[in-house]
């Protein structure tokens, strides 16, 4: 029995076929744990899985084969214990910047007074920089503060587990930097977990404690799990001091440009 608070068993995802040709499994034999608290990052080519398997542990898809197992239970439908914050930014056109993020939070502690719900949202926009939008709609929003919308809704549910597929794709480097300070900072002080997809391999050795690689589709696998073993106080501005920074950075590059093909 695995002690892992998360541990994926098997995984295997292969979609009907189209034609006459069945198609082959999309990622196959995938296995990985994470410990409660720790910071996960997939690295991989497009179209390996990566969201699929988000998707899977989020349980908004169904595997066809393996399991997935959550806090000792196997996760078999979507729940309010993991945190999803999606490549685009899924938020209700008709909902103010405030009502989004109140509709989650309400959903959670269906008990709390209004005041209570208004001062817990306003306080996790304020963290993603949104405090002056509470009462704008998200088409009078650029798309990276849609997105801080979603980062913000993710969080101000206190899910048990953090999913975040390429949630800082969208924002312009700076934004990018501070919302990324930001995360470690919310990730640190509650110890949450959290699994991340990024392209972005400065990103994944700032953010994680271990970097997932997969190899390429059809038929893709986990090639290798890398411990990024700096320090967790490294920073977007000194981590590359660190004498350990290119050693881990030319890895995770060699593997993409050399060694991900199956
Ligand atoms: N609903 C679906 N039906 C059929 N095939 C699908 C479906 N969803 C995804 N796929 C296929 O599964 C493969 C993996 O897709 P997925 O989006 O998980 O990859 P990814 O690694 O997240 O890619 P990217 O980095 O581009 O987001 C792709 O070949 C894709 O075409």
């Amino acid at each position: 029995m695995s002690m892992h608070f998360l541990s994926v068993e098997g995984l295997r995802k292969a979609y009907p076929a189209s034609g006459a040709a069945a198609n082959p499994p999309v990622f196959e034999d995938i296995h990985f744990g994470i410990g409660k608290g720790e910071f996960v990052c997939i690295i991989g080519h497009s179209g390996c899985g990566k969201t699929t398997i988000l998707n899977v542990l989020a349980g908004l898809e169904e595997p066809s084969g393996g399991a997935v197992i959550m806090d000792g239970r196997e996760v078999k439908g979507p729940s309010l214990d993991r945190g999803v914050v999606f490549q685009g930014h899924a938020l209700m056109p008709w909902m103010s910047v405030l009502g989004n993020v109140a509709f989650a939070v309400k959903s959670k502690w269906p008990d709390w007074s209004r005041a209570a719900v208004e001062a817990h949202c306003t306080k996790y926009l304020g963290m993603v920089g949104l405090g002056h939008a509470l009462h704008k709609k998200p088409a009078e929003l650029s798309g990276g503060m849609k997105q801080r919308v979603g980062i913000a809704r993710a969080f101000a549910i206190q899910p048990k587990m953090l999913l975040l597929d390429e949630p800082f794709g969208a924002l312009d480097a700076l934004t990018r930097g501070t919302i990324q300070d930001e995360l470690l900072k919310i990730v640190q002080a509650t110890g949450q977990t959290v699994f991340m997809i990024t392209h972005d391999v400065d990103e994944a050795i700032l953010l994680a404690d271990k970097v997932i690689l997969m190899s390429n589709g059809p038929l893709a696998k986990i090639a290798e799990i890398v411990d990024i073993t700096m320090p967790r106080s490294r920073t977007r501005t000194d981590m590359h001091h660190d004498p350990q920074f290119y050693r881990i950075r030319n890895h995770l590059v060699d593997f993409l440009v050399h060694r991900s093909k199956n």
